[in-house]
């Protein structure tokens, strides 16, 4: 049965951020994501997942900006990365290569790299040579250090005009980059919107070993996995029976309260074939 890990900015949020790594680990977590570290001193992050015996596996690098006071801003500001959009690149770099800082200091192996909200009057097929181009050299930057790039394909209700919606476009960058250190983050519930099918998407691409971290929620109003249009147990069987061992991030807004809401986790962990 795959591992869970608490998605820290989408629960827990009735507490301060910082309270969340003590919740999450209260209700047998192991391992932490979550959107952004910036606010924080790396250190005092750090000291919260030791002292509460978590890891960290995943965060997002800034969504734009060239300092620390332009990077905060940036979300709020409506940005969402810069990987395709022209004349960023200064920004994508200096963002890169924050979100490295962080993620060594973390001990955390992968980081989430956003492709941007294509600017008005441009066609994506325009821009593939420039995110690839960006995508490349953070792989290489993230590699040296021992980490991955990830790269999300979301729906576009939740993000017009996003860079990355489909399976599809997320792989054609990889084939383009054509590195070890670009992977992709399959989110179920970003797929099940856009595409559809999601059983068949993963047996497609688990196999091919490019998919790193998988993130879940309901289907459409991204609550627990068990509420909604999606067949969790069914997937999880599947994942399972494919062999992918990363993390699953439970990206997901809890209807029932976080903790009160964990039944779906609990009874697929019990489901869970006895080990060898
Ligand atoms: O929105 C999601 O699904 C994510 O995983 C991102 O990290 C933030 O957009
Ligand atoms: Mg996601």
């Amino acid at each position: 049965m795959p591992q869970f890990a608490a998605n820290l900015s989408l629960m827990y949020t009735e507490l301060p951020f910082l309270d969340r790594f003590e919740a999450a680990a209260r209700d047998g977590f192991e391992a932490v994501e979550y959107l952004f570290p910036y606010a924080w001193e790396p250190a005092a992050l750090a000291a919260r997942l030791r002292a509460h015996g978590l890891r960290q596996v995943l965060f997002n690098a800034p969504p734009a900006g060239l300092d620390r006071a332009a990077m905060a801003g940036a979300w709020d500001a409506g940005e969402r990365g810069t990987a395709a959009l022209p004349g960023r690149e200064a920004e994508f770099r200096a963002g890169v290569l924050e979100a490295l800082r962080y993620a060594e200091a973390l001990d955390c192996p992968r980081i989430h790299v956003m492709a941007g909200i294509l600017p008005s009057g441009q066609e994506r097929e325009a821009l593939k040579g420039l995110c690839a181009g960006n995508l490349r050299w953070a792989a290489e930057q993230a590699g040296a250090r021992g980490r991955e790039v990830l790269i999300e394909p979301i729906n576009l209700r939740d993000m017009p005009r996003y860079f990355v919606n489909r399976q599809d476009h997320a792989h054609e960058l990889l084939d383009a980059v054509d590195s070890p250190h670009l992977k992709v983050q399959m989110d179920l519930y970003h797929c099940q919107i856009v595409e559809g099918d999601v059983a068949t998407k993963l047996r497609r691409y688990l196999p091919t070993g490019r998919v790193a971290h998988i993130q879940v929620a309901g289907v459409p109003e991204r609550h627990e996995p068990d509420r909604g249009e999606l067949y969790y147990p069914y997937l999880f069987e599947l994942i399972d029976a494919l062999g992918y061992a990363g993390w699953v991030g439970c990206e997901y807004r809890p209807a029932a309260g976080t903790s009160a809401g964990l039944g779906w986790r609990d009874r697929a962990l019990a489901a869970r074939p006895a080990q060898a």
